[in-house]
């Protein structure tokens, strides 16, 4: 039987269908990173406004009442889509874990600009 001995990233010694068969499923990880990658910044472009627009506004960077919401129909939809739902849980905390960051360093920008702001 022919063994693929070379080929990014596929071990030496392994039979060339089933690296040929990596190599695809790899291509399509690729693909969905890429795709996650893309989403990803579209959501941050979001929540910048939302940041600009709660600073602007007084408003606290985080709503919690929300987060409960967003958390609940994401386990729905994880749970559907038979994906964990607390790892779906877990990745959108840290999601927003980041965004909230981005409001208070948005908000302590705004702060900074009056404060430096002659009356
Ligand atoms: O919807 C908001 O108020 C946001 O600031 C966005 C967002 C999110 O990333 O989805 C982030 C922080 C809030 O606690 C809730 C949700």
């Amino acid at each position: 039987m022919e063994k693929s001995s070379d080929g990014p990233g596929t071990p030496a010694g392994l039979d060339e269908s089933v690296a040929a068969e990596l190599v695809a499923l790899r291509d399509s990880i690729d693909n969905i990173d890429a795709a996650v990658v893309h989403m990803l910044a579209e959501r941050f472009k979001c929540t910048q406004r939302v940041g600009r627009l709660k600073a602007d506004h007084d408003l606290p960077a985080a709503d919690p009442a929300r987060e409960t919401r967003q958390i609940e129909r994401l386990r729905q939809l994880a749970e559907n889509a038979k994906l964990d739902p607390a790892f779906a849980e877990k990745l959108l905390n840290f999601i927003i874990a980041e965004v909230i960051r981005h409001h208070e360093t948005i908000a302590g920008e705004r702060l900074g600009r009056e404060g430096a702001r002659p009356e």
